[in-house]
């Protein structure tokens, strides 16, 4: 039977681009359909806009330890928050602008649409109310973020996508959440003068890091101004005259506040996309179930990035459609590879890791030694400044290969993402004792570790 397109991909987000542009360069037909804008959640309301808030709120920071180095402001620094909004859309409006020319240069048909799955081989193209068929369809739909729909007035909280585009800066705001996006804008709200309280169900935020790191994030809450309150949830939200919101907590407590934000995960956008009608299985969050080359339980359909809800990270969705592109079209069976991901909250300072914490080792079944160095950067002396750099590396007793690697500190991301290639190469901590220093940095740390904390 002769199809539309070999390959119809839903979605132009970070895994929804990189397949179609890769499989139509192999010389395939294929379209793309966005119902938003081409860039997905990383350029639009994600990744991309939120690193430019962090670089905002630091500039803050820098001006204060500026002062220790001889710099007087004449007059106190002032943020104007329409000016980094629109600006951090313009840019938005450019990169999306380029993914689109992606699409269109490599010869993808860009549908600007919904678009949902109607049988195995067929896609309902909503706004032109026509169908087209596929060989393969790849659903690359991401996620979106999620409320807490069972507590009165759960509606009154933004969640993040709002947040990039906010009328006006307000003075208080309380936030849901512990994970990556609670803290990531508790530190940019906090950074730009925003009174933050941040509301957390658990007991520490950050868990699936390394406990020194989430400490190191804890023990900067108070310094940036964020009041923390743990053990917690809202159990109802209301609409005050003055127009602000008051915020009831389980443990009693009222805050009273002008922004509420739910920062509390992310559901993938697998809503009203026709998966029950075309018999693609989901899990009880409405993940796409897929097999390790990312099939669905309809063999002629596959999925990729947050819908699957593996690791929902951009990188490991531009793996994956790179790794089904060259499967399914390219005659080179590949398998997205899992381990040692590096990844890291954008905190201020932020934290970054790769590889294993000495709990998850040791639960995998390694015997492991725990270097750890806890240092103030050279930087931070003069400017006064307490903030202080944690290092650790796991390493396996039995190889001496290091297991794991985690940072938290100025630029804790980019020393991480370097480490990361030694780390997933699988190189000793010999290997990293024999590298040379190079002086004076903050990553020479890194080879001259020698305090065991652990064993
Ligand atoms: C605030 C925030 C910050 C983040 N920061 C980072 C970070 O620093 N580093 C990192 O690695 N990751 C980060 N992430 C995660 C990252 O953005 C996602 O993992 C990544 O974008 C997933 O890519 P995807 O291709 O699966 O989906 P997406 O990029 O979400 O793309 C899906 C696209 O599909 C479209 N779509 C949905 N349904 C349909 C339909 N039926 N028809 C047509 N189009 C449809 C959507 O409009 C969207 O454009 C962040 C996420 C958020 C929310
Ligand atoms: N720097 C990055 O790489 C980055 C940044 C942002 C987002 N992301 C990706 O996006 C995903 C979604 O981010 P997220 O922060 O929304 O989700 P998350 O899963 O990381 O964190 C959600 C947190 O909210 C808590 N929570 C749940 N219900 C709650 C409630 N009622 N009250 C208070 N807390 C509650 C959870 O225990 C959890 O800690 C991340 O898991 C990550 O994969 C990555």
């Amino acid at each position: 039977m002769a199809y539309d397109y070999d390959l119809f991909v839903i979605g132009a987000g970070s895994g929804g681009v990189r397949a179609a542009r890769l499989a139509a360069q192999a010389g395939f037909k294929v379209a793309c359909a966005e119902e938003s804008k081409p860039g997905g959640t990383c350029v639009v309301r994600g990744c991309v806009p939120k690193k430019l808030f962090v670089y905002a709120s630091e500039y803050g920071h820098m001006m204060e330890d500026a002062k220790g180095y001889g710099w007087t402001f004449p007059e106190a620094p002032r943020h104007d928050w329409d000016t980094l909004r629109d600006n951090v859309q313009a840019e938005v409006e450019r990169l999306s602008g380029i993914y689109s020319g992606i699409l269109e240069k490599n010869g993808v048909d860009h549908i600007r649409s919904r678009a949902v799955l109607v049988d195995p081989h067929t896609i309902h193209i909503v706004e032109e109310d026509r169908q087209v068929t596929a060989e393969k369809i790849l659903v690359a739909v991401g996620g979106r973020p999620i409320r807490d729909d069972g507590i009165p007035g759960a509606e009154l909280g933004i969640v993040s996508d709002d947040a990039f585009l906010l009328p006006k800066l307000p003075k208080t705001a309380v936030i849901a959440g512990g994970g990556y996006i609670a803290v990531e804008f508790a530190y940019i709200l906090a950074g730009l003068g925003v009174a933050v309280t941040l509301v957390y169900r658990g007991e520490r935020v950050l868990r699936s890091f390394d406990t020194d790191l989430a400490s190191y994030v804890e023990g900067n809450f108070e310094r940036a101004g964020i009041r923390y309150v743990n053990n917690t949830v809202f159990t109802k939200i209301e609409e005050m005259d003055v127009g602000g919101r008051r915020v009831h907590l389980m443990n009693g407590d009222v805050l009273d506040t002008e922004l509420v934000f739910w920062a509390i995960g992310r559901r993938p956008n697998t809503d009203s996309l026709g998966v029950d009608r075309v018999g693609v299985q989901v899990d009880r969050h409405g993940a796409i179930i897929v097999n390790e080359d990312s099939q669905s339980s309809v063999p002629s359909i596959f999925a990729v990035g947050d819908v699957t809800n593996r690791v929902n990270l951009t990188p490991v969705a531009i793996r994956e459609a790179a790794a089904f592109v060259e499967t399914q079209f390219k005659g080179n069976p590949r398998r997205m590879d899992y381990d040692f991901i590096p990844k890291a909250v954008f905190s201020q300072p932020p934290v970054a890791s790769v590889g294993y914490t000495a709990a998850e080792a040791r639960a995998a079944g390694y015997e492991v030694d725990v270097y750890k160095a806890d240092f103030r950067a050279m930087r931070n002396i003069l400017a006064q400044n307490p903030e202080r750099c944690i290092m650790k590396l796991v390493v396996c007793k039995k190889t001496d290969k290091v297991l794991g690697c985690h940072i938290a500190g100025t630029e804790a991301g980019e020393m991480v993402q370097v480490a990361a290639i030694a780390v997933k190469a699988g190189v000793t901590k010999a290997q990293f004792d024999a590298t040379c220093a190079l002086h004076p940095t903050v990553a020479e740390e890194l080879v001259t570790l020698n305090t065991i904390v652990e064993e």
